[in-house]
Parts: structure tokens; sequence; C-alpha cells
């Protein structure tokens, strides 16, 4: 990501695990884990992002009501963009944006539109050479979108520290989640944190919303396979009750119905490696010290070898017992990547994923778009709908909940 690194040391703003490479990036690394990837601590956000879902829910009842003739929520995509930035925020910064009430503020908004521009900017810059990147247009349009990310996290990060301050002045117990926690331990400056934030921030939306409209659009296809879904959410969780962390352990077809999402679209679709240490033999074919190779995941999931029936999407490959199970090779899926560099974000964005896709299965039963629009995935930096994903929601008679 040199042009990402190139913003930052034009701003003079410190690298987030995203963009540090060496010992820095292990700096932040260790410091940015625990919080990030121990179960205990990634649970402890449920009841949060539980918050979240529900608000979720009552947007998409209202869309349907106000702009879908009571049935359809258009442009799925961008409706779970705005979930995901709320979830991840709350997450954060122990804060709620209001990314999902009717109006959403216009802060929020135009970080929404700033990330997708970096996004979509992001390769039309490498194509040009770096001396080039000041002159170009574009390149004003980049800067521009990060100075605006950087700052509302700032804003964010400073809110806190006058939280933090206050109650420290009013003698009160400084309790809170993730930024509080880094604010207080003191193992990272602020201009630092700003720097890490930032990128989990912009880590942590596209690529859960993305996979969860795929994951929508494929149930809204294949209605047996989200009757099965449904069923065993209100086996785990029945009448009104919200999952938590602990029911998602006893919901395995969810998770397969996520990992074949995964497999089938990659929002990541490829990550890379340099071999600095020396050369290395892949496939019979001798690479050089400091090649770089690109692992394109989105490749992998198609490769019949690997995936029988690889077009198809079928949960049940996932399933312990599945008779292509034993064949499939280990690394053919590796959505989050692999090793020590592998996602940040993993464990927080699955909870999220399946405390939403598990109340959404509780509250509505999904239906494809009566006007049978196909929609096929693009790569803009990730993997995205090339076109709005538009399903019909209709509720689930509270009579069927809990008899269930
Ligand atoms: C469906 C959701 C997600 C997928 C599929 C995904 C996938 C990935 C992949 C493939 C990588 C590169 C890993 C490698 O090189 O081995 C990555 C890195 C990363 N992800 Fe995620 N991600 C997701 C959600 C998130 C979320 C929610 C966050 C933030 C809370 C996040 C934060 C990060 C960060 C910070 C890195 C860089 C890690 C490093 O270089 O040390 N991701 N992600």
């Amino acid at each position: 990501m040199p042009h990402w690194r190139a913003y930052r040391e034009l701003r003079n703003q410190a690298h987030g695990p995203l963009t540090a490479m060496g010992a820095d990036w292990q700096q932040i690394r260790s410091v940015l884990n625990p919080r990030m990837l121990k179960p205990k601590h990634v649970s402890s956000y449920a009841n949060t992002i539980n918050e979240v879902v529900g608000d979720f829910i009552r947007r998409l009842s209202w869309l349907r009501e106000t702009t879908g003739g009571g049935l359809m929520v258009h442009d799925l995509t961008e409706e779970l963009y705005k979930f995901a930035f709320e979830g991840i925020s709350s997450v954060l910064f122990e804060t709620r944006m209001g990314c999902l009430e009717e109006a959403v503020p216009e802060e929020t908004q135009r970080f929404i539109v700033s990330v997708g521009d970096m996004f979509r900017l992001s390769p039309v810059i490498v194509l040009f050479p770096k001396s080039l990147w000041p002159y170009l247009p574009v390149w004003k349009r980049f800067v521009a979108a990060w100075d605006y990310l950087f700052k509302v996290a700032d804003r964010l990060i400073q809110q806190k520290m006058e939280d933090i301050q206050q109650k420290v002045h009013l003698d009160q117990s400084v309790e809170g989640a993730y930024l509080t926690h880094l604010l207080l331990s003191d193992q990272m400056t602020v201009t630092e944190i700003l720097g890490s934030v930032t990128e989990l921030l912009l880590a942590g939306v596209d690529t859960t919303s993305n996979t969860v409209s795929w994951c929508l659009y494929q149930l809204a296809q294949h209605p047996q396979i989200q009757e099965q879904l449904y069923q065993e959410v209100m086996s785990v969780c029945p009448g009104d009750t919200l999952p938590g962390s602990e029911d998602i352990g006893r919901m395995p077809y969810l998770k397969a119905v996520v990992r074949e999402t995964l497999r089938m679209y990659p929002v990541v679709p490829g990550n890379a490696r340099v071999t600095v240490d020396s050369e290395i033999v892949v496939g019979g074919h001798l690479f050089p010290k400091d090649t770089l190779f690109h692992l394109c995941h989105y490749a992998v999931s198609y490769d019949e070898h690997i995936y029988p029936d690889a077009h198809a999407f079928l949960p049940q490959r996932w399933l312990r017992g599945a008779p292509d199970k034993a064949r499939q090779h280990p690394f053919g899926s590796v959505p989050f990547g692999f090793g020590v560099r592998a996602c940040l974000g993993r464990r927080v964005a699955e909870l999220e994923m399946y405390l939403l896709l598990s109340r959404l299965m509780k509250h509505f039963e999904v239906g494809p778009d009566p006007a049978g629009t196909r929609v096929e995935p693009v790569t803009r930096t990730l993997l995205c709908p090339a076109k709005p994903i538009n399903l019909q929601f209709t509720d689930r008679p509270a009579k069927q909940q809990r008899a269930a």
C-alpha cells in the first residue's frame, strides 16, 4: 500500500496496523491484538453490537414501509454499510454515530463517502509512478478523503479524552472498552492511537457489510438453506431470546453459511507476502529472495479441484463429516489471511456477522428481488456487488417465532 503510506508521510501521521512494517508493525499489533482477538474481550462487545443490530432491524422495517412498498429494501449494501460503521465505531469509540437514525448525521454521511472515495481512487493512483502523484487531480481527491477520515477519528478521540479527564476530575471511576483502554494504557502516543484507530475503522466497515450483503443475497436465492438456518437459530434461541456470543457456539450451520459466503465472495479478494528471508520453491518452481507473491483468494475459491461444484452455494460443505470436507485443501479458503499478519478484526467481524444474521433470520424471511436482478461481484480494492442488491423482507409471524 505505498500510496496509503505516502499519505501518512505527507501529513506526518502515524502508521496503523494496515500500513506499518517491520518492528513498528509488530509493536502496534502487540498493543492492539488482545482486545481485538482474545475471546473474553471480544464476547464482551456482544451487548453493544446487539443494540446496533436492534436499531438496524428497526431501520430495515422503516425503509421497507417508507420506500419499499411494505416489502422491499433497496440497495442493501448501502444500509449494511451504515450498520457496520455504527457497529465498529460503537466497539472502538464506545459511542454511537447515529448511522441508523432516519436522517444520518452529515459528518457520518461524509465519512462514509470518504471511505468509498479512498477505496475507489486507490487502484487508479497505483497505476502512476509515485513521482507523478502530487500532480494528479486523483491524488488530491485521495488526500482529501484521508484528511476527512483522520479528522473524524481525531474528533472522536479528543472527545473521549475530555470525557476521561472530566471523570478523573470528578473522582469517578473511568471504565470503557477499546479506546479508553488504549488511552489509559500508555503504550501508544495519541498520534499513534489516531493512526491505528483510523485504520481499524476503515478496515471494519466495507468488509463486514459486503459479506453480509452477499450472504443475504444467497439466502434469498436458496429458501431451503434459509429455512435450515432459521430452524437452527430458533432451536438455540427460541421465542424472543436474543442470540448472545455463547449461543453462537451452538450454531454450526450459521458459521457454515458465513464460511461459504466468504469462499464465494472473499471480500479481500487477494493479499500479498514477500519472501524476505531466502529463496523458496513452490510447486517445483524456484523463486528468488524478495519475490512478491500475490495470493488470489477469489481464484482459488472457484478451483473445481478444491471445491467441487464451486459455483454452487453449499454451506453444508463446511459441516463436520461432510463428504468432500476431507478432500478440501486446508488453505483453500483463508478469507481472513493467515499467520501473524492475518486479519486483526476477524473475531469482531465474525461476532458482528453472526449476531446480525441470526437476529435477521428470527425477524424476517428474506426473498429475492422480483425483478430477478442477478448481481455479480466486482473488485474496487475490495470485492463489492457490481450493482445494488435489492431484497424483500417479510416479517415472520410472531406466533411462528414463539412456537419454534
Ligand atoms: C468479513 C470481514 C473481514 C474479512 C474477510 C477481512 C479480511 C482480511 C484479510 C484477508 C486481511 C489480510 C490478512 C493477511 O495478509 O494475512 C485483513 C487484514 C486486516 N484486517 Fe480484516 N477482514 C475483515 C474484517 C475486519 C474488521 C471488522 C476489522 C477491524 C475491526 C479488520 C481489520 C483488519 C486489519 C487492521 C488488518 C491488517 C492486519 C495487519 O496487517 O497486521 N478486518 N483482513
